[in-house]
Order: C-alpha cells, then structure tokens, then sequence
C-alpha cells in the first residue's frame, strides 16, 4: 500500500494510542522518523532533490546510529524514480515503543506541512493526554485547530492589498434545509421527482473557504448552482447576511465554473483586460481598469504567462493550473463579497492544486466568502478548508469544521482501521464503503434484506445500510443544540451589511463602449480566422479553376461569334461563371457563420450571465469584426477571376461586381448566424443550411428559368436569385435590359428574363440584411433566457 507523508504520520500517531509515554515532535527532517511504524510509506519529493536516496541514507544511518535504542527495523523493499519525484516504500516492523520517536518526516520541498488532524506542533511536544483515548484516531480539536490557523495565517499572509480597490461587502452565506427536486422524465405520473438535495444546511462567514466534498453525483454542483442564486431550489431558504437572494447580488457574487470557457486566443492579459474594461463599474477610468487586471495578474502570480494564449483543443496555450487561475482572475476583477467555484483543482497535478486551494484560503483571509466543491483532495489540501459539508446521495453527511470531521465520524463509530487520507475516508463513507475502516457494532449487525446474499458473505453491511447509518447519524447530530451554534451566523458590522455598490448603473460601460471593446476583441480573437490556411486555401482554389475553365472569355463582347447559336452558348457560358460566383459567395459565408453562436454559446451565456454587456453591442460587434474577412477575401476572388476569366473589363463593372458580392456575403452570413442562433447546434443549423441552400440554387434563375407559379416565391427569397440577376445586369446590363419577350431582334439567351430596376433586388438583399439579424438577435435572446432562469 502507499501512502502520503500525512498518512504515515497518522500511522505513526494510530499506533501511539495507549501508549504511556507518547511524545511525538513533528519537524523538518529529512528522513523517515526513527521508532515510527508503517507498511509502506510513499513520499513524493521533487526530482531534483534526490530525496529518496536521503531518506533511504537517513533511515540506514539513523538506524545504524541508534539501534540499540531504538525497537524498529526498518528495510527499504522498493526504490522508483519518477518524474514528479521519489516513491520509498518502506517496510517498518516491530515497534514496542514510541517513547523514543524524535521526528517524522512530512517534508516536501523542505517545507514543513501543517497537519491540522494531528495534535502536535511544531516544537510543541505534546503529552498523552491530548491523545482521545479509545480506538479513535487521532483528531484534533478547536484548540489545535486555530493554532494551526494561526500559524497557517502567520506563513501566508495576506497579499490583497492591491485588489482592495474599493470596500467589500463582507457576505455571511446560510442556507437552511433547502431541497431541490427534478421531475423525472418519462414517468406518467407528472408529480414524480426526483430529488437532488435533501434538506442541505451550512453556514459560512466571511474569511472562511467552506469546502462541498463528496463522491461524484453527490449534488455538489447543484448546491453550489443554489447558492450562486443562479437556480431556484424548491424548500428551504438560503440568505446573504439573513437577506434573500436579489439582483443587486448578482456583482457580489463570481463563479468559477468545473468547465470554464475563456476565448483560446486571447492571451492572458487581453482575457483579463477586455474583462476588467467590461464587468468594473463605469465610475472607474479605462486607465484604472486596466490597472486593476495588471494587478490582479501579478496576485494570483500570472505575470510569467500573460502574454500566453490561454490555448484550446488543438493548440496549446497556458497550463492547466494557469488556466484556472485566469478564470479565478476573471471573477476576483470584480472584488466578489462571496466566490463560489466549482471543482477548481480537477486535472491538476496535487501540487498545483495546493497551489490554487492556499490561493482561495489567501482570497478568504482578505475578507471573502469561498465556497468551493473538491473531489479527492489530498490530505494536506483537505487541511486547507475551514468548514466542510460532505455530501451523498443529495444528503448532507456532515457540516462542521473540516477538521473535526473526522472526530464527528469517529463519534459515531466510524474510524478507520489503517493510515487513511481523511478526504479519501470521508468519501469512502460517503459511498457506503467500509473497507478498513470500523463501524459502529449496531450496524454490523444490521443487514439489509436487500443485498443479503452479497454482503453476509463477507460479514459486511451494505452500503446502502451504511449511508442511511450516516444520514441519520448526521440529522441526529444536527437536531442537537450544537447544530444552533454552527449555523448561528456571527454579527455582521451593520454599516458593511448597508454598503451597496457604489454606483446603481447595471452595465460597467456604456453601450458604445461596450460595442468598442466587443469590436477589438473580436478583432484580436479571430485575427488567425481572417486568413486562416483553410479559408484562403478555399478561396483561391475556387478563384483559380473558375478562372482556368473561364479562360480569357470575353463575357461582354464576344467577337467573332457571329452565329446565334455560339453566341448564346458563350452568353450561358458566362452566365455560368456568374451564376457560380453567387452560388459560392452564399455557401462559403453562410456555414462559416453557421458555427459562430453554437461555438461561442457557452462564453456568451456566461458573460451574459454576469450583466457583462448589452446584446446588442455583442451581436453588432461580432458582424462588424467580421467584416475585414468578408471583405478582403472577395476582393482578392474578383480579382483572380478578373485577371483569368476576363469579366467586364471596366471600373464600374468590377466596383459593382464587388458590392453585390459583398451584398451576398453579408445576407448569407445573416441567414447562417440565424440558423446557428436558432439551433444552437453545428449539425442541425447544417443540415438546414444545406437545404436551403439547395433551393435557393435552384431557384436562382440558371437551372430552371420557368419555375412553376406555385414555387416561384422562393425565388423572392433567395440571395443566390436576387445576386444572380445583379451580376447579369451588371455584366450585360442594357442589352438584356432592352430586350423583351417580343424583341425578334434579340440574340440574348436571357430573352424574357425581366431584368428589372436594380433597386428591388439591392433593396430585397438589404431587407435581408437587417432582418436576418433582427431575427438572430430575437433567437439570441430567447437562449439568454433559457440558460439564466
Ligand atoms: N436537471 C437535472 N435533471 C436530472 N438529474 C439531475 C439534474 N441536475 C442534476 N441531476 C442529477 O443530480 C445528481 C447530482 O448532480 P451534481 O452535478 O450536483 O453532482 P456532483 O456532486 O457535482 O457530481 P460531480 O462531482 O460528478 O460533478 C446527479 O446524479 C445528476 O445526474
């Protein structure tokens, strides 16, 4: 088995109970402590310290030295390097007595590690009495607790000061009995639910980091989502100092999302720039802004990364760990009174996520409410968290300091039988799972009809029998007056509880500011779009074979092309060219903007979210910063097939040509962001685009040039028709113009083809314009208010 260094200290101080004459000092100490007693211990140490080999001398040598003293035998079975550090396994026998244990080694980085669960400090040793008597391990009490507060507070001070911008509301956060319930789908009975949370009470105060722990399911995020104020729960109550939930709220509180999104192509700063220019109220100046993200980078140590792109998918940006603290960044911009986080050590490596748990308990200490879910954390990260609410099932298992905890669980019997990892114990229970660990007699013998056969086998209750042992154990616990004391919140200074934010405008900027900054972001993001590899590969691969297989035709006068029948296959031929330069100009734009709403959902449902800014500056920011690459590209596609194909050769001709292309782009792109906000998902807004645009091709006037009446609408609205016909005027203008179904002198194969004043056709593209985006804006609206409500 392997364990931690807290772990094989706990083994140690287990095998301590009893003993007359326990001392224990706890220090740095390179090396394994001599009289301790482990199986295995594992200790990770960085690589470069060579720390294996010291512990492995340090025992041999301590053990050579002292002997005689000293009952334990030690042998080292085992020696792995890795990359993060050393494994020693070390196998330690016999130990009478522990009267001689001069030191154990919790050292890493050769930093001494706080072990707030243990009775002892540093230099303190401590007599027998502070060991609880009985089977139970050792657990410390409040005394050790704000000692090792105190300590913990005196080693990491407080380094805020910079983000002390303007006075915080100090948020007490207490919820009471809340329940949350589903309906659950598919069941006739429309009253069936299906219950999340079961009557959840805690309480946390200001300068606290109360920790959601609990197996996975357990209805961590969801009481993380009711207390954000972001879901509405079905019982119960939860206040910001005895207040409800409101509106005025919504800036005191940041979230950190388990899956946060940042834009992958903003560096670090810029994420954290355009943020501060966007969420800080609009009394601060854009250079005071700026300062505050310049700030908080340098608190939460990010300077070494912010001209990093934060990365994505396919290409990599900051690390893991850095990335969690720009979204961290993101929230403590904004001075929150209370910062919720959802899982914000998951994929970290365990020193990473000391790393981000230590930046929350310094967050905590300037005064801030955390409360933050954790999966499996580490002992030495468990011991970083204030209070603790363990979860399962959607039941609260426990509600107290996190470090009594476990004295709680071995209060109603449940200890565990080896050097646990108190986290890994806590969920372990939380799931039913007795492995090495004791219960309580009345539960062994209480199985479960259920899961008989299973379980007597092994002589085990189940654990289901388990949980509902600690379910009840927990409303029993909560039931007694201690439970007043826990969730009796403390005073509150009456003047803080008063302080609104200073100022009542609900946007941090005005619209136009908003839309400025919009616009340069959007620029700054889609600045490797504009002339990404795959659009101007496209572009120019559809410029040069039109151009080739339109070789130097001459589309307006072509001479020597005397006989009727040539002359209108040449005229068709050229239609052709101009009919697939619609055709492509509707295509290409519509399913580039296809992807831009159901990509950016998530971003835009977030800072929706938090009141970051209006709609309508995103939405028109978003098309205006687009522009460049709806200008640019077919601009060079005209000119390539201008060159090649040889169009009309004239100024007008090409600048005309260029506008209706331009029309199209901007009327198609309008149709796809609408499909895309409509659906909000890649696949579905594809395959209606395709659809349509299948029949505006057809119906464009070059495939079918009688469409049958009952059809001919779609024509009306179809950009590929309406772009179609501009380009014919334009390149044959007043020939087509002219000729009229009874012309008999017309030679032009668009005979009866009413070219009529170029207004309908610019005006219809326009129309379109505007409404397609009218109607983007409207489905964008309606998806803001699904995902906040
Ligand atoms: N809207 C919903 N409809 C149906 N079930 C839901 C809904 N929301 C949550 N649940 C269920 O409630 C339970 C708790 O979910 P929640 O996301 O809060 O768990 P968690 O403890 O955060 O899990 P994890 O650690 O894996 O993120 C899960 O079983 C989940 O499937």
């Amino acid at each position: 088995m392997l364990y931690d260094p807290f772990l094989f200290c706990n083994q140690i101080l287990n095998l301590m109970e009893g003993k007359k004459h326990s001392r224990c000092r706890i220090q740095t100490f390179e090396g394994v402590a001599d009289g301790a007693m482990a199986e295995m211990a594992m200790i990770e140490l960085p690589a470069d310290q060579n720390a294996g080999v010291d512990i492995q001398e340090g025992m041999h040598k301590h053990n050579s030295d002292e002997k005689s003293e000293l009952p334990c035998e030690k042998t080292t079975s085992e020696t792995e390097s890795s990359s993060t550090g050393f494994l020693v396994n070390t196998e330690c026998t016999a130990a009478d007595s522990f009267d001689e244990i001069e030191s154990v080694c919790p050292v890493v980085s050769g930093n001494y590690i706080d072990l707030p669960f243990l009775h002892h400090k540093p230099e303190a040793p401590f007599s027998s009495d502070d060991v609880p008597d009985g089977s139970t391990p050792p657990i410390s009490g409040d005394k050790s607790t704000s000692q090792s507060q105190l300590k913990d507070e005196e080693s990491e001070p407080c380094t805020w000061e910079n983000l002390r911008f303007e006075p915080a509301l100090r948020i007490c956060l207490k919820f009471e009995d809340v329940t949350y319930k589903v309906p659950v789908k598919g069941e006739k009975n429309s009253d069936a639910n299906k219950y999340i949370l079961h009557g959840i009470t805690g309480l946390v105060h200001p300068g606290e980091v109360l920790a959601l722990m609990g197996p996975s399911g357990g209805g961590k995020t969801t009481l993380l989502n009711l207390l954000s104020g972001r879901m509405k729960f079905h019982s119960g109550t939860i206040t910001y100092n005895n207040q409800p939930y409101s509106k005025s709220l919504k800036w005191r509180i940041g979230f950190v999302l388990q899956d946060d999104v940042s834009f992958p192509h903003l560096t670090v700063k810029e994420t954290l720039t355009y943020a501060a220019l966007l969420r800080l109220p609009y009394t601060l100046t854009m250079e005071q802004k700026k300062e505050r993200a310049t700030n908080v980078i340098t608190e939460l140590g990010l300077e070494r990364c912010q001209n990093t792109v934060i990365g994505g998918t396919f290409f990599r940006g900051v690390s893991g760990g850095e990335r969690k603290r720009v979204c961290i960044a993101n929230e403590i911009l904004l001075n929150p009174s209370l910062l919720l986080l959802d899982e914000p050590t998951s994929g970290l490596d365990s020193t990473t996520a000391l790393q981000i748990v230590q930046m929350l308990r310094n967050i905590a200490r300037s005064g801030k409410t955390v409360v933050t879910t954790i999966h499996q954390p580490s002992s030495r990260l468990f011991s970083k968290f204030d209070k603790l609410i363990l979860l399962g099932k959607g039941n609260s298992l426990y509600f107290g300091k996190a470090s009594d905890a476990m004295l709680h669980f071995s209060s109603i019997g449940c200890t565990p039988l080896i050097a646990m990892n108190p986290a890994e114990f806590l969920i372990d229970l939380a799931n039913g799972n007795i492995k090495d660990k004791s219960v309580p007699s009345d539960l062994e013998g209480r199985f479960s009809p259920r899961n008989k056969s299973l379980d007597l086998k092994h002589g085990e209750p189940c654990h289901v029998d388990v949980y509902e042992y600690l379910v009840e154990a927990h409303a029993v616990t909560e039931a007694k007056s201690e439970k007043t004391k826990l969730i009796n919140p403390l005073p509150i200074d009456s003047e803080t509880m008063m302080k609104k934010r200073p100022n009542t405008m609900e946007w941090g900027a005005t619209w136009w500011d908003q839309f400025s900054i919009l616009f340069r972001r959007g620029l700054k993001e889609r600045r490797h779009e504009y002339f990404s590899c795959m659009s101007v590969t496209q572009v120019f691969s559809a410029a040069i074979m039109m151009g080739l297989l339109w070789w130097r035709s001459d589309a307006s006068s072509p001479k020597g092309l005397q006989d009727q029948a040539n002359y209108q296959l040449h005229m068709l031929m050229f239609a052709g060219l101009l009919f697939f330069i619609s055709v492509f100009w509707a295509f290409f734009p519509m399913f580039s903007a296809i992807f831009t709403f159901p990509q950016e959902r998530v971003m835009l449902a977030k800072e929706r979210s938090v009141g970051m800014y209006r709609l309508s500056a995103y939405l028109l920011a978003r098309m205006t910063s687009d522009l460049p690459l709806d200008l640019i590209l077919p601009l060079v596609f005209l000119v390539i097939i201008y060159l090649m194909a040889g169009l009309k050769p004239t100024f007008t001709a090409f600048s005309l040509t260029m506008l209706t292309v331009f029309l199209s782009v901007v009327a198609s792109q309008g149709l796809g962001l609408t499909i895309g906000a409509a659906f909000m998902d890649v696949k579905k807004a594809s395959t209606l685009a395709s659809i349509i645009i299948m029949a505006s091709m057809l119906s464009g006037g070059f495939f079918i040039q009688k469409v049958p009446v009952f059809m001919s609408w779609i024509r009306y609205i179809s950009f590929t028709y309406h772009t179609y016909r501009l380009l014919l005027k334009i390149h044959y203008g007043c020939s087509i113009d002219s000729c009229g179904e009874s012309d008999s002198s017309c030679r032009s194969p668009f005979k009866g083809l009413r070219l009529d004043w170029d207004g309908i056709e610019v005006g219809t593209m326009i129309t379109m314009i505007i409404g397609y985006r009218l109607l983007a804006y409207a489905f964008l609206r309606r998806m803001k208010l699904m995902t906040i409500t």
